[in-house]
């Protein structure tokens, strides 16, 4: 992993500071970094928004975050005060009124003094991406060191992305920007090229020839919560196939970087995109399948339909449900199906990636069971890795295998926490590391291949199949993997 350095003193400007993202993840992880000593005392943390609130406003919306998070447990009282004396509330009609850049550039004082950094996070729908940027520079506010830390999804098709891209990219270097996604930051996907890259064993099986397919899921039990009006615009296609999964698919099936440096990486991630068949004209029909959850029972629960979520009409044909197969046409993958799913409200919340390897070329346990096992690389809950194979069951008489996990669970192996993924990602803004957030050419490149699959679902035979909340998803997306005997991966059970 890339080294880090002591921080540095850092203007955080975070535009949408009081958004559902900036509270649920950002102020949280922030405030991890604080206790954890990875803030330098010099750093403030600026939230812009258009709603006029005070310090005090902001600073008590902060706290009920940071107390109501997850990782954060408990807060520390010292440690809590700091960091809320840290923050403040510029407001900034970014497209309308202009005064509020004075009030930022005022609270900015000016270019910062040497040895202080300047990060620009853009917690904001995308399509003002290009105004702040250009607001910001006609404030003086951009120097040559600044960063701009830019959301996903960027942009919700090619052209716009295109767009976006050349309207930031205009004020701020490739180099200074940061894409994010934050499923990049995630410790278990960290670990996944540890796991390929360091690791000796893996190699020689990770291709056509061992592997029978891969299976990537993000499965939430949670529905859209408060974000309807979002989602409406862009469905779990836009929301987390374009960017989180394809980024799994990438490091799953990228070849050996050169070096784990930035480029290198990248270039790696890109070419996959690059050689991912194009899924168009009767594949769509054949090979994608789409969802929308109904009323149900979610862990207990009664929760609403998408259509009665509020915010959002009562009809559309958003899905919040994918699944596809996709395949990449090159030397290593040829001929094997990669499956991506999706889906909010689903019966179980998990996000892994499955690599399921072919049976033995010939048996010689007739009778008994045959299967290539699987190693499960999961992000969460529980991180670990799960490798399946088979063993004999103990005893005499007639000889039985069964497929038996060997585990590692990274909260027994190790006693560090885990990082959450926000916490790792803008340590690594900090400190001026782009390893983990993605080049432009990815974003692109992914949009390339998803616009298609978008386009054709407007088609109205391919409407979302509703499923109801708390449920394996659509019938539909059992076919599309049903039709070659292989069926979605469950908790491997005896045969
Ligand atoms: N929420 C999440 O879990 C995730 C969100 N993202 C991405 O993060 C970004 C923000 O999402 P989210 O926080 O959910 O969105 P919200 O709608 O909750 O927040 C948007 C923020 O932007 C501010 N804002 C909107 N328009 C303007 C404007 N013209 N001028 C100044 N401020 C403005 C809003 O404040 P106000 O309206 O008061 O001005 C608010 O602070 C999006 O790109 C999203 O895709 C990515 C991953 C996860
Ligand atoms: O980016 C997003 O991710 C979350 C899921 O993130 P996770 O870390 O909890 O797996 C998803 O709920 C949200 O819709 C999407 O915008």
């Amino acid at each position: 992993m890339p080294q880090q350095s002591a921080p540095r003193p850092t203007d955080l400007v975070v535009f949408g500071g009081t958004g559902d993202l900036s509270m649920r993840k950002l102020l949280p992880s922030l405030y991890l970094l604080d206790r954890d000593g990875h803030l330098d005392p010099g750093t403030r943390v600026i939230a812009v928004s258009r709603d006029g609130l005070t310090d005090a406003d902001l600073r008590g919306k902060a706290e009920a975050a940071v107390q109501g998070h997850r990782a954060v447990r408990v807060a520390e009282p010292a440690v809590l005060r700091r960091f809320l004396g840290r923050l403040s509330h510029i407001t900034v009609d970014v497209g309308g009124d202009a005064s509020g850049w004075a009030d930022l550039a005022a609270s900015l004082a000016g270019p910062p003094e040497p040895g202080r950094d300047r990060v620009f996070y853009l917690a904001v729908p995308p399509m003002i991406s290009g105004a702040i940027c250009r607001g910001l520079a006609d404030a003086g506010l951009v120097t040559p060191d600044s960063r701009v830390v830019m959301e996903k999804p960027l942009g919700r098709d090619l052209a716009s992305a295109r767009a976006v891209n050349a309207e930031v990219g205009e004020i701020f270097s490739e180099e200074q920007t940061y894409r994010i996604d934050h499923y990049l930051g995630k410790e278990t996907v960290q670990n996944l090229l540890v796991l390929r890259f360091a690791n000796v064993f893996l190699e020689p099986l990770w291709n056509s020839r061992w592997i029978d397919h891969v299976q990537i899921t993000a499965a939430e039990t949670v529905g859209v919560g408060g974000r309807r009006g979002y989602y409406d615009t862009a469905g779990a296609m836009r929301d987390m196939v374009q960017n989180h999964l394809l980024q799994l698919l990438c490091l799953t099936a990228m070849e050996p970087p050169a070096s784990y440096g930035r480029e290198a990486v990248r270039d790696e991630k890109l070419k996959v995109l690059q050689a991912l068949e194009p899924l168009t004209g009767d594949r769509v029909r054949q090979d994608t399948a789409r969802g929308r959850y109904g009323r149900g029972t979610v862990q207990g629960s009664e929760v609403l339909g998408y259509l009665e979520e509020p915010g959002g009409p009562a009809d559309g044909t958003t899905e919040t449900y994918v699944a596809l197969r996709a395949e990449i046409a090159n030397w290593r993958w040829a001929g094997v199906p990669f499956y991506l799913r999706t889906g909010k409200r689903m019966d179980r919340a998990r996000s892994e990636i499955v690599v399921r390897f072919r049976d033995v070329p010939h048996t010689i346990f007739p009778g008994a069971a045959t299967g290539g096992g699987s190693l499960v690389i999961r992000l969460q809950p529980d991180e670990g890795i799960h490798l399946t194979m088979l063993a004999k069951v103990p005893g005499a008489g007639a000889l039985r295998l069964r497929p038996v996990p060997l585990e590692l669970s990274f909260a027994d192996t190790f006693a560090t926490r885990s990082p959450e993924a926000y916490e790792r990602l803008l340590m690594d803004v900090l400190a001026a590391d782009s390893t983990l957030f993605m080049r432009r050419d990815e974003v692109e490149a992914a949009w390339r291949w998803t616009d298609p699959v978008i386009a054709a679902w407007a088609d109205p035979d391919l409407v979302p199949e509703t499923y109801p909340a708390g449920s394996a998803g659509p019938a539909g997306a059992d076919r599309l993997i049903g039709r070659t005997g292989r069926t979605w991966y469950e908790e491997e059970q005896p045969r």
